[in-house]
């Protein structure tokens, strides 16, 4: 099968090698030129352990989608729109599969909804707990893949080390991939206090409630916050070296502000962006989310985040446990 995705960053590169590991035919496009030739000339990608890739890739969007049976996003998600913006026809392309977790802010849309702005086409999500670095060293990693032909593209994806489950709840597995990333910088924030792991366990745990309170939004299916894009990625973010999101929470709770952070990461860490989304709806729909809006006010309103944590325990008590 011919794969075209879009993004040359971690995820982009690594789930590229993992496609032709499997024997498919990949071109991924990057923005800049000097990526496109790094790739091409068999460097070392310096920003996923200095993997070689194993694919091609151009600077030119339109190629990748005529070369296309299936089309990856692997952009962040406040570009998706203005990158699909270029693609002018859309060739032999079958179906679009989502590697990207978030919300877009302007609209305050889904990625299958930006999508559906552009094209009608069968539309899949893939998230779950799945490092780039890790996948890009065949360490056994499991996803879930939500949405159109998902028969088909479990058996393209999956062999030794990467090991994929279908779903039908595609806003129930949007949704908590992209509220992860939010809970992973308020658990990042409690990493960089310092021994803060009986504070951390609970936050985990009412990250998790929060995050199908808003999927309820959504008409998301509880039990796909249970499995491995909710609870399986909440938990590897919330803990890993690797995670970009908890580590702007813990630089944050360190001193650093937030455009020092950004200015000195070359990541993207989607929660930083999402989070405006979430407040923004949760208070459209009258919902309380607590967490995100703790991590909301750190970020944007400058509250300490030592008193945001603190403010937490200090609202009314709750009878019921599970809301
Ligand atoms: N890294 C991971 O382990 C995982 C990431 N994801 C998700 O995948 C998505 C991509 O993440 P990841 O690959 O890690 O990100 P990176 O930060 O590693 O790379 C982002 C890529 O997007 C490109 N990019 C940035 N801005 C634009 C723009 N305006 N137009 C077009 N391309 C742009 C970057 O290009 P340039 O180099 O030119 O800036 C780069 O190639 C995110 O939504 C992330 O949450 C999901 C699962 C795992
Ligand atoms: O989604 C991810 C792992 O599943 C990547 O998380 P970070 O963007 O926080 O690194």
């Amino acid at each position: 099968m011919k794969f075209g995705v879009i993004g040359a960053g971690s995820w982009g590169c690594a789930f590229a090698n993992l496609l032709v590991e499997n024997s498919h035919d990949v071109l991924v496009w990057a923005r800049r030129k000097e990526i496109v030739h790094e790739i091409n000339s068999l460097k070392k990608i310096s920003y996923l352990n200095g993997i070689l890739p194993l694919f091609k890739a151009t600077n030119n969007i339109q190629e990748v989608v005529d070369f296309s049976d299936y089309l990856i996003i692997a952009i962040p998600v406040q570009f998706i729109r203005e990158n699909l913006a270029k693609i002018s026809g859309w060739k032999n392309v079958k179906g679009i599969i989502n590697l990207s977790k978030g919300l877009e802010i302007k609209t305050l849309k889904r990625v299958s909804e930006i999508v559906r702005d552009f094209v009608d086409l069968p539309y899949t999500v893939l998230s779950g707990p799945s490092h780039a670095e890790e996948v890009a060293e065949k360490i056994p990693t499991a996803v879930t893949i939500a949405g159109g032909n998902t028969s088909e593209l479990q058996k393209f994806f999956s062999n030794d080390y990467f090991r994929v489950y279908t779903s039908i709840d595609v806003a129930g597995v949007e949704i908590s991939g992209a509220l992860k990333n939010v809970m992973a910088i308020a658990a990042g924030i409690l990493d960089g206090f310092g021994g803060w792991d009986n504070a951390k366990a609970a936050l985990m745990t009412r990250a998790l409630f929060e995050m199908i309170k808003f999927g309820k939004i959504f008409d998301a299916d509880e039990r796909t916050f249970f499995g491995l894009s909710g609870v399986g990625d909440l938990m590897v973010t919330c803990n890993s070296r690797h995670s970009r999101n908890r580590l702007l929470g813990e630089f944050i709770a360190k001193g650093k502000t937030l455009s020092e952070i950004v200015k000195s990461s070359k990541m993207v860490a989607e929660g930083m962006y999402t989070v405006k989304a979430v407040v923004n709806i949760a208070s459209q729909q009258s919902i309380d989310m607590p967490i995100s809006k703790e991590v909301y006010k750190i970020l944007y309103e400058n509250k300490d985040p030592k008193i945001s944590m603190l403010d937490l325990m200090r609202r009314p008590l709750k009878e019921e446990w599970y809301i």
